[in-house]
């Protein structure tokens, strides 16, 4: 089936530094208007316990006396929400504390500092803020910092802090551990789906990792302003850590915004767009966004698995024998940066590869 074209990346607009500028701001007035959306004040948010966010045990999917029930409980998540709360990951606490406190540090640099750590110009990865092409764009609430974990012979080490001195290590240690989870999580979700091992091997082995470390300063005009905009992900499947108790997380339930009360230690996890399309849309990918706190900082690391670099991603042919695809399949290269171009259009690519 022919791909469809897609505009590359354009060439990005100078965007402030958010930490700067919030650094900068006394008054609510003093906000730019580029910040300021009607929308995010006027969006509904549904009120607490009307319904609760899936709870996945990791540690049942792997015990052989719980793991049919917790697998089922997996696919419900998996297939009404697109999102979970992922407890007893197996993932050290010390790996766990050992990232988030170099991230915090890392923040703390003078702005000169983590400059050496720039993006390079028309790409993603590295420290700044969300790509915007136009004027009109609003902007989002944050400077971020993005880093390619997986393939290893992929990773542009430059990039990566060196301070604090053990913010590499801590980072490298840290993807390791999410890979393994998120490698046994996509394996149950292939056998949930029906789908043959070897099937997911070809997807999956040597998967695609990226680590996208968000920090969100407070705003004094916080409910007119969004640290993110909504969107899904491009990934495979996306584990977040939050690195504070600040809650900032909202996920589209019906019409309303959902907001996440992750559990102590726990991961959050989310489908992103791949594998609603391997999956031939059973499982979802949510739009979700991240508002912004008033008076105090906020900290997440989300690490986006993806499938292997030279994959081909279109529904599983197990699931479509009895029916049609949903999805037009393309190569994964296609896929990213077909993702990043409508995304900047302020469309959802899944949507314009709809059968
Ligand atoms: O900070 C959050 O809670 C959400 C982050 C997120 O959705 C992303 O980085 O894709
Ligand atoms: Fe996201």
């Amino acid at each position: 089936m022919a791909e469809p074209s897609f505009q590359r990346l354009g060439t990005s607009i100078d965007v402030p530094n958010v930490q700067a500028l919030a650094a900068s701001i006394a008054n609510p007035a003093d906000v730019p208007p580029r910040y300021v959306r009607q929308e995010a004040k006027a969006d509904p948010v549904v009120s607490d316990g009307d319904s609760e966010l899936p709870v996945i045990d990791f540690s049942r999917l792997l015990h052989h006396r719980f793991s049919r029930e917790e697998s089922a409980k997996l696919h419900h998540a998996c297939a009404d929400w697109g999102f979970f709360q992922l407890i007893n990951h197996g993932v050290p606490d010390q790996a766990m504390e050992k990232i988030k406190g170099d991230i915090v540090e890392f923040f703390k640099l003078p702005l000169e500092e983590k400059k050496a750590f720039a993006q390079l110009p028309n790409s993603l990865e590295g420290y700044g803020q969300a790509f915007v092409v136009s004027d009109d764009q609003k902007l989002d609430w944050a400077d971020i910092l993005t880093l390619i974990t997986r393939p290893l012979q992929s990773r542009n080490i430059d990039l990566w802090p060196a301070q604090p001195l053990t913010f590499r290590d801590s980072l490298s240690c840290y993807a390791m551990e999410l890979k393994s989870v998120a490698g046994t999580l996509l394996e149950v979700m292939t056998k949930n789906l029906g789908v043959a091992p070897e099937e997911f091997s070809t997807i999956f082995q040597d998967q695609t990792q990226a680590v996208r470390i968000n920090y969100y300063p407070p705003c004094p005009r916080a409910d007119e302003v969004l640290g993110l905009s909504p969107h899904t992900d491009g990934s495979g499947l996306t584990l977040l850590l939050q690195v504070n108790d600040v809650e900032g997380l909202h996920i589209r339930k019906g019409g309303d915004w959902y907001p996440v009360k992750p559990l102590p230690g726990a991961l959050i996890a989310n489908i992103g767009d791949i594998i609603e399309i391997l999956s031939n849309g059973v499982y979802k990918s949510v739009e979700h966004r991240a508002i912004i706190n008033a008076k105090k900082e906020r900290h997440s690391i989300a690490t986006f698995h993806g499938p292997r670099k030279d994959s081909v991603v279109g529904p599983f042919a197990e699931i479509v024998k009895g029916c049609k695809p949903k999805y037009m399949s393309m190569s994964y290269r296609e896929f990213r940066k077909a993702y990043f171009s409508t995304k900047l259009e302020g469309r959802r690519l899944i949507e314009r590869l709809k059968l």
